[in-house]
């Protein structure tokens, strides 16, 4: 469903999980930090309204949305505590086709680090065509894709402990 559509963002807290012992890292991109703070606040927001202890999000900055991949490859493999790791970025198409090649791999990048991680990665990257489109869906008319991703964890977290 397009988010054009609805806000997303919204989300019933007694239909989840209790996350008073899970602990969660996010790895922010600092390219378009007016953008990715905001995701990240929706995301702590919503885990800290969820039961999350504020000790149990651990936040790592990259340089942009490609580091992602390593920063939570790495974060993965120094904090074996980790329940689930939310990687937040913004990447807004400019003049050439790097703006293609950076989603691409970073979605194959997070995709393949959910094939080899005991933990699930959350996929927070937006793809925008304009900053315009990125305000909207970082706390704005289209609600915030950072409290979409923590809810995601907080369900994927469960999922793994059930399994
Ligand atoms: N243009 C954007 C970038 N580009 C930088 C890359 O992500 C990467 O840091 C660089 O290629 C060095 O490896 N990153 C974003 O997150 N958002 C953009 O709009
Ligand atoms: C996604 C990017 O790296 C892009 O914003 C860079 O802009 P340009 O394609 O004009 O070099």
């Amino acid at each position: 469903m397009a988010t054009a559509n609805k806000n997303l963002s919204e989300y019933d807290k007694t239909t989840l999980p209790d996350g008073k012992d899970f602990r969660v890292g996010i790895v922010v991109s600092e390219w378009n930090d007016q953008i990715t703070n905001g995701l990240y606040s929706g995301a702590e927001a919503a885990l800290l309204d969820c039961g999350l202890l504020a000790e149990n999000i651990v936040r790592w900055n990259v340089p942009g949305s490609f580091e992602l991949i390593f920063g939570a490859k790495k974060m993965i493999e120094v904090d074996e505590t980790l329940d689930a790791v939310i990687v937040v970025g913004c990447v807004i198409k400019g003049e050439t086709m790097h703006f293609d090649f950076v989603c691409e791999g970073v979605t194959h990048g997070i995709k393949d680090l959910n094939l080899i991680s005991d933990i699930p990665v959350i996929f927070c990257l937006l793809t925008d065509n304009h900053i315009e489109q990125s305000i909207a869906r970082s706390g704005g008319e289209h609600g915030n894709k950072g409290t979409e991703a923590a809810i995601a964890a907080l369900k994927m977290i469960d999922l793994n402990r059930k399994a």
